[in-house]
């Protein structure tokens, strides 16, 4: 069991240094493994626990993988896949095991997937990713429990997305890229992380245009061969460490190159928090009392899902009401109610939330039920008067890299502890 302990009341000051981004270098692994020779070699890798279950999943279908964790690089040799198993007790345990179905199908004409995992968000689904599969001529077999796709070479055809889902886009453009012809996909998701990885792809050989118009086509090539690619910053990661210093009147110096928050500053703006681009570095500081603030989680250029915990936190300590509309996911509120127990208060009517600040939080024993709800709570503490406790912080070392020690580095009390119970 990891848990984090954060005692509250300290200025965040000083330089942050901001990770890759998890999900980019997810989809790179996958990708990594459409190579049949050479190696592969990633920049800028997160040092995350989702990271080590991608290397565990590489290594159980007969990749060769280096982590070089002090050096943030991977090395990855898939010369050789000896199976096509995506196994459960790993895929389970994270969603980026989605995205390894693409090269097995590839290398080995068949991908048998006993599970997929990820954050709980409500439903799910990944049934863009398997009709994209058969209409590009594969066979899919949805079980119970394990879903098996087969396929003696994929043929391009015209691809639709009801919404642009983020790893749909990743595999439907990986599967395409090794296909026979052209592929076109419709409604595709615009997110920098799919840019990334389409630029690593191109690196490798692949023929894609339109990235970031939400309208791809790929032109198949007969092979993909392995190159260095440099993962971009985290976004998410970004978002937190402003977030930490606009909620402690702190100053913090944001480093990761071309580091672009988007919609998630200007919100940050709107609330009173100060950003100053100095060249490469970022500057975030906030010195007067948080105002309220609405937000509607989207898809890209929309504010991220991903950042709508942490940013409750920060509007729980706004001095007025905030509104929050959850448009991707039917289940992320999990926050509210672990929030509340801290001081806050929180109102969850489907998926919208209402927090009416500001209230002072108090340090207790909390629970992260999902990665950004960790994160979230670990602002909360951050804040807090006293000492927060944070259980199931695994969640947590899913995304963020070295949490503790990037954040007591900038003068936070914070300890990560492992135990038995
Ligand atoms: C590893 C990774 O990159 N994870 C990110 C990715 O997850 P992920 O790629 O799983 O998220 P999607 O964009 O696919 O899902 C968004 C929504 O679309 C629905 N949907 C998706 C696919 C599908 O085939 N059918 C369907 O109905 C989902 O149920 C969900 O409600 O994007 C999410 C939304 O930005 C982020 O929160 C996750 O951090
Ligand atoms: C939902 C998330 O991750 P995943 O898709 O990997 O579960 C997240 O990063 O907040």
């Amino acid at each position: 069991m990891v848990r984090y302990r954060v005692r509250g009341g300290n200025a965040l000051r000083g330089t942050a240094f901001i990770q890759g981004a998890k999900n980019a270098v997810l989809p790179m692994i996958g990708a990594a493994l459409l190579a049949a020779k050479g190696r592969t070699v990633l920049r800028n890798v997160p040092i995350i626990e989702d990271v080590r279950r991608a290397v565990e999943l590489a290594e159980s279908v007969g990749a060769y993988v280096e982590l070089h964790e002090s050096e943030r690089t991977l090395v990855i040799d898939a010369s050789r896949l000896t199976s096509a198993v995506l196994p459960a007790e790993i895929a389970r345990r994270f969603r980026g095991s989605v995205l390894f179905t693409p090269a097995l199908l590839h290398r080995l004409g068949e991908a048998i997937v006993e599970g997929v995992g990820g954050c709980n968000l409500g439903s799910r689904n990944l049934d863009f990713h398997y009709l994209g599969y058969k209409r590009l001529g594969a066979v899919v077999d949805e079980g119970e429990t394990v879903i098996h796709v087969k396929a003696s070479g994929l043929t391009g055809a015209t691809l639709y997305l009801d919404t642009p889902s983020h790893t749909g886009t990743e595999n439907l453009i990986m599967a395409a890229s090794l296909a026979k012809g052209t592929t076109v996909i419709e409604n595709a998701a615009l997110e920098p992380e799919v840019l990334d990885v389409i630029d690593l792809l191109t690196k490798m050989g692949a023929r894609i245009r339109g990235g970031g118009t939400g309208f791809i086509t790929v032109e198949g090539v007969d092979e993909l061969h392995a190159v260095e690619h440099t993962v971009m910053p985290d976004r998410l990661d970004a978002g937190v460490f402003a977030m930490a210093s606009a909620i402690t009147g702190g100053d913090l110096n944001l480093v990761g190159t071309g580091l672009d928050l988007g919609v998630v500053r200007y919100k940050l703006e709107q609330m009173g928090v100060e950003f100053a681009p100095q060249g490469a570095v970022l500057s975030v500081r906030c010195e007067r009392t948080l105002r309220p603030i609405n937000i509607i989680t989207d898809t890209y250029p929309g504010f991220a899902t991903d950042l709508q915990s942490p940013i409750m936190t920060v509007a729980a300590l706004a001095d007025g009401t905030s509104y929050i509309h959850e448009r991707i996911f039917d289940g992320r509120f999990a926050l509210a109610g672990e929030l509340n127990k801290m001081g806050a208060n929180v109102e969850v009517d489907g998926n919208r939330a209402v927090v009416r600040g500001r209230t002072p939080l108090t340090g207790t024993q909390v629970t992260a039920h999902d990665l950004r709800s960790g994160i979230a709570l670990v602002l909360a503490g951050l804040a807090a008067e006293g000492e927060t406790v944070i259980e199931s912080g695994y969640l947590i070392d899913r995304g963020h890299a070295h949490l503790a020690a990037r954040m007591r580095a900038l003068g936070a009390d914070i300890t990560r502890e492992i135990s038995e119970h």
